[in-house]
């Protein structure tokens, strides 16, 4: 299996603080990644390299094949579909949930042009709809909820067919069944051998869909474990990397995570 993403020796460093701090991690083709960290650990941050936006301080970064600073970056972000809020920001609010989608197959925000092929349309509606978004194709962007704007986010990601998946806390201002229903479809994705490698960001176990295959916990900018979920995703590893003691349990393929009482 080939690198997805290679990270060597990275540091991030802004006003002489180290925001990622020497981190060494590989994720190869066909992974679905798991980042997990208290607030401020640089969880983005690392996110923002894996997706050739954020150049690092030190080291080296291989983004599918390509080190970053010896790569024309435009022709490597298409091969990246990203969904998080920096990105969801920028997308014009009246465009339609369609159009929100279909943009991204001509790597746009905003509808320039209303000529658009067959087919892309075929496909934009083809995601939304495995999203569960197909009764919302005419709403302006701007009128969705959270957990509506997250699945269109999603679809939108999708849409050039990407080599690596990046989602920033796809599940984040969701209630229980826009949560429940958003891991459901995860899973579904995490599950398709056909789907991209993913990286995704996350605060919560809760929020990890069955299919996920390694976890990568990060505290204060350094990696504290690495690797396959099953042997990482432990009491022990989660309580070192929120700083109290917390229990972890799997239960019909999906996590929990409690703390215990004060003594
Ligand atoms: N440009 C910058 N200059 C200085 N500090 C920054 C800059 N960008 C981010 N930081 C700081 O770097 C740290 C890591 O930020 P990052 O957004 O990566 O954390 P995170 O793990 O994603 O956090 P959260 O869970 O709260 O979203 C934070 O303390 C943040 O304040």
């Amino acid at each position: 299996m080939s690198d997805v993403l290679e990270l060597v020796d990275v540091s991030v460093v802004r006003e002489g603080r180290a925001l990622v701090d020497q981190v060494s991690w590989s994720v190869k083709e066909g992974e679905r990644w798991v980042i997990l960290g208290p607030n401020g650990a640089g969880k983005t941050t690392l996110l923002n390299v894996a997706s050739s936006y954020l150049f690092p301080s030190k080291g080296e970064v291989t983004v599918l094949g390509d080190t970053l600073g010896k790569v024309d970056v435009f022709e490597l972000r298409p091969r990246i579909g990203i969904a998080g809020i920096a990105v969801a920001d920028k997308l014009p609010k009246r465009q339609t949930v369609l159009q929100t989608v279909l943009t991204a197959a001509y790597g746009m925000t905003a509808t320039w042009n209303e000529d658009y092929d067959e087919v892309d349309e075929q496909r934009a509606r083809a995601f939304l709809d495995r999203l569960g978004m197909t009764d919302y194709l005419d709403r302006r962007f701007g009128t969705l909820s959270e957990g509506e704007r997250k699945r269109t986010m999603i679809a939108r990601a999708l849409m050039t067919d990407p080599e690596l998946l990046l989602l920033d806390e796809p599940a984040a201002g969701l209630d229980l069944g826009g949560r429940e229903d958003l891991v459901r479809r995860l899973g579904r994705l995490a599950q398709d051998p056909i789907a991209p490698s993913m990286l995704m960001v996350t605060h919560h176990v809760e929020e990890i869909a069955p299919g996920f295959t390694h976890v990568l916990m990060i505290r204060q900018g350094q990696v504290l474990a690495a690797g396959p979920i099953e042997l990482e995703l432990t009491s022990r590893n989660l309580s070192r990397c929120f700083g109290l003691p917390l229990v972890v349990e799997q239960t019909v393929g999906r996590w929990t995570a409690h703390g215990l009482p004060l003594a």
